[in-house]
């Protein structure tokens, strides 16, 4: 991914306004446009960059830049919120049901990793417990219902074609009555592609939709078409009601920023992306990683942020010394179940350890996460002490998998979910490796910074004012110590 390039060109930006010794309006001006040239070279839409440029000189304020002595934080935060902001069209997307028949149709130009998707997406539903179908619309190009018929027969899913029928919208609708009475709660339905948005396509697909009635429509992108992003979503959003984006190929050179444009031009979040040609190369998608990434604050301080404000300080230093080792053990998944679970209830903690939010997490279903994470951690205890301690899931073996279903009274089918959950985080979790630990003093410095931030949103704007504004309470607290500070405060009620 080009995501590094960005994330490097924006940092220097900040850097280099950081060292100013004065900052004025200038030296913001030339930040921040420094920083637009940045979204630009990477496909994010001018307006958008625009508009981006003038929200922040809104938010950000000149006094505290320059009284505060992290303004490169200051200032990325801004970026950070403000592309956040763009990537969430501020309502999620219809979600499937299981066991309620759901339609959904896919939509995208020819060669964009729809019937790739199509699968992808029954696939991950399936494992899930789901009951899915694939119907294949996709009549114009020769070869693509046998390309369906190929995924969908190696991940064991129901599909529906024809090779002599030319009518697609004859076909979806066989299709989807038929999959309606075998009870199948996900009815995807895979249209036709062409090389270029063209009036035909359009008209086929507005048939389709309107004889399947889909209860979503997701439009499939492919991530390194750059600044014809915008345009291209926002005709299928005119053609078709686009509920949902996927952006494909995220894998290869694509610069990223598309997808902040297909957001903005369907007014719809974007729920998985593609990361490579097999069928379980597709995630979820989380808004604030994928920024994170996109600023290149990406793994290290983002992931330090999160360490900060879920992991009980004690367990900190001990916790990145193992990551940096790369050894990310079942035990210590179990032990940040453990400080998820008594930051009390899950709809409250507003931010969560690096991947355990969308895919563990999903916001609306908190009790059952809470009940899962309680399962898994069940299961855990069944576990031997080897076995939590290790880096190699192979330890787990056929008759260990039974033996620790048999000891903690679940099915077979949990624990290996439970071993998947720890492979998924084991993956992410393990970029850390080889990470340099911070020596004490910077730690300090860091977890005040953290405060700081954290007590001037605490604060009544009037009493931080009072204080000098940023800068003042980032020296009150580096004269008393962030925790006596901490102290005082808490209990103050914060923003979450
Ligand atoms: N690297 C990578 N390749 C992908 C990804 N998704 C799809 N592809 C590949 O992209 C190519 C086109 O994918 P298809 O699924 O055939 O595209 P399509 O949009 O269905 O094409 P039409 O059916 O003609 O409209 C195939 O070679 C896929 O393997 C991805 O996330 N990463």
């Amino acid at each position: 991914m080009v995501l590094a390039q960005l994330g490097g060109s924006i940092s220097r930006a900040l850097a280099q306004m950081s060292n100013a010794t004065v900052i004025d309006e200038k030296v913001l001006n030339d930040c921040l446009n420094e920083i637009s040239r940045a979204l630009l070279q990477a496909d994010v839409q001018f307006k958008m960059v625009r508009d981006m440029q003038t929200n922040i000189k809104r938010i950000v304020n000149l006094e505290a830049l320059a009284a505060g002595t992290n303004k490169r934080r200051i200032m990325q935060q801004a970026v950070f919120t403000e592309l956040c902001n763009m990537l969430d069209p501020g309502k999620p997307s219809f979600t499937p049901k299981k066991g309620k028949p759901s339609v959904v149709m896919f939509v995208g130009l020819q060669g964009s990793g729809k019937t790739t998707t199509c699968t992808k997406y029954a696939y991950y539903h399936q494992r899930k417990g789901f009951k899915p179908a694939l119907v294949c619309a996709d009549t114009f190009r020769a070869g693509a219902f046998d390309q369906l018929k190929q995924n969908a027969t190696k991940a064991k899913i129901p599909f529906y074609g024809s090779y002599m029928e030319s009518d697609p919208v004859k076909i979806a609708v066989e299709g989807v009555e038929r999959f309606k009475k075998e009870n199948c709660d996900l009815i995807i339905v895979d249209t036709s592609g062409r090389h270029k948005q063209e009036a035909a396509l359009f008209e086929e697909m507005r048939q389709v939709s309107e004889a399947t009635k889909p209860d979503l429509v997701i439009f499939v992108m492919d991530s390194s078409i750059g600044q014809a992003a915008f345009d291209q979503a926002q005709a299928f959003k005119q053609s078709a009601s686009v509920g949902a984006v996927i952006i494909t190929k995220m894998d290869g050179h694509a610069k990223g920023g598309g997808a902040l444009s297909a957001v903005a031009a369907t007014k719809s979040p974007v729920i998985f992306i593609g990361t490579g040609e097999h069928i379980d190369e597709f995630e979820v998608f989380d808004v604030k990683p994928f920024v994170s990434c996109l600023l290149g604050m990406g793994d290290w301080s983002g992931f330090m942020d999160k360490i900060h404000e879920v992991v009980p300080t004690d367990q900190q230093p001990e916790l990145l010394q193992k990551l940096s080792e790369g050894s990310f053990t079942l035990r210590l998944m179990y032990e940040q179940f453990q400080n998820i679970l008594k930051m009390g209830p899950i709809g409250q903690v507003f931010s969560m350890l690096p991947g355990f939010s969308a895919e563990l997490m999903p916001k609306g279903h908190e009790k059952e996460s809470q009940a899962k994470i309680k399962r898994y951690m069940t299961m855990m205890d069944s576990m031997t002490d080897a076995e939590l301690d290790s880096t190699n899931p192979k330890l787990m073996t056929e008759s260990r998998i039974i033996r620790t279903a048999r000891g903690s009274g679940r099915p077979v089918r949990d624990v290996m979910d439970m071993l998947e959950e720890y492979k998924r985080l084991a993956k992410i979790w393990g970029k850390m490796k080889g990470l340099k630990i911070p020596k004490k003093g910077e730690m300090s410095a860091l977890s005040r910074n953290m405060n700081v931030q954290h007590m001037s949103k605490v604060l009544p704007p009037q009493m931080l004012k009072q204080i000098g504004g940023m800068g003042g309470l980032q020296s009150l607290m580096k004269q008393m110590g962030s925790k006596e500070m901490s102290g005082m405060f808490g209990g103050m009620g914060g923003d979450r």
